[in-house]
């Protein structure tokens, strides 16, 4: 195999696409570790899957450098190809064969596929396996694309909004799948606008506007310890709503309950979610403002 392996299973540096007058990517560096789970997140027009079909070679890039599993996806031959996996956001698929048939086919195209029943089990379709694509619901066919990604036995799995049309039970089937994924081994970059998601899969997250990518780290840091403070708000007995930012939530509310001598009304203890502060984040790349932390007591009208 004429692949090297390199310390991260994505290398990015000073990447850059440019369609006529819009520059989709502008300077993004990332490295994905092998193994790692790695959210890319983003507005609609962010660049996400301009950076990612640029990584699954669907896409050239303007300029930059760029290592998938030690090889630069403009020049991945077959061999390359059959260590990662796709699930694009859409897929042309005609839907004249039946689940099985259509795994069938694909297993045949690796060298080391996945049993192809298990797989059907494993994206919930075996009440489904003998029923022609074409006539599955959106939420089904979209678990078919799922089966298709990870039949291949990938390496790297590249997920563009897998779950989009997924009813609430068949998101959570398909996090227990990404999490067996990861347990043996595959490396996964997950594009997502359901933040909730993110949250449960990533190990790490990146968050991409305008092109650039504005924030990157662990899931339960990124944004930084301020954007994570927990907020205590109550109303006082006059009804104005008051909102406080501390490290110590627990503290404040029995102050609040010691001044007040009674239950407080509207209480509060509220934990920014991994969707708050990503919301703060893309909010701030838009206005080029700072996030502002207010640490004192504040009342809202
Ligand atoms: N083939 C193309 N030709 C011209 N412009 C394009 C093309 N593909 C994408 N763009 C532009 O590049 C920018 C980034 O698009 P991209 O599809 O990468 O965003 P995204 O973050 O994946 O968005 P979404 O969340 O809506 O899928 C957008 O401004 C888009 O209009």
């Amino acid at each position: 195999m004429n692949t090297t392996r390199t310390d991260a299973a994505v290398r990015i540096r000073g990447l850059r696409k440019v369609y006529g007058e819009v520059t989709a990517v502008e300077d993004l560096d990332l490295d994905i570790a092998h193994g790692e789970t790695f959210a890319l997140l983003g507005p609609n027009g962010a660049g996400k899957s301009t950076t990612v079909e640029i990584l699954e070679g669907y896409r050239l890039r303007t300029s930059g450098e760029v290592s998938v599993l030690g090889v630069d996806p403009a020049r991945g031959g077959l061999d390359w190809k059959q260590r990662i996996g796709i699930v694009l956001q859409s897929t042309g698929e005609t839907g004249l064969l039946t689940v099985t048939e259509m795994l069938r086919h694909f297993a045949s195209l690796y060298p080391n596929p996945r049993d192809v029943d298990e797989v059907i089990a494993a994206v919930g379709l075996e009440a489904k396996a003998k029923t022609r694509i074409a006539k599955l619901s959106g939420g089904q066919q979209r678990r078919v694309d799922v089966a298709l990604g990870i039949v291949g036995r990938p390496e790297l799995l590249f997920l563009d909004e897998p779950t989009t049309g997924f009813d609430p039970e068949a998101r959570r089937q398909f996090w227990g799948l990404i999490r067996s994924l990861k347990a043996e081994g595959t490396t996964i970059l997950l594009t997502t606008h359901y933040l909730d998601e993110a949250a449960q899969l990533a190990d790490r997250a990146g968050i991409i506007a305008g092109g650039r990518l504005v924030d990157i780290g662990a899931i339960d840091e990124i944004g930084g310890a301020d954007a994570r403070r927990p907020i205590v708000r109550w109303r006082d007995a006059a009804g104005t709503t008051h909102e406080v930012r501390t490290d110590e939530p627990g503290l404040h509310v029995a102050s609040v309950v010691a001044e007040v001598g009674r239950e407080p009304d509207g209480l509060e203890v509220i934990r920014p979610t991994l969707e708050d502060i990503y919301l703060g984040l893309v909010r701030d790349a838009s206005t080029g403002s700072a996030n502002e932390i207010d640490d004192t007591e504040e009342a809202l009208a």
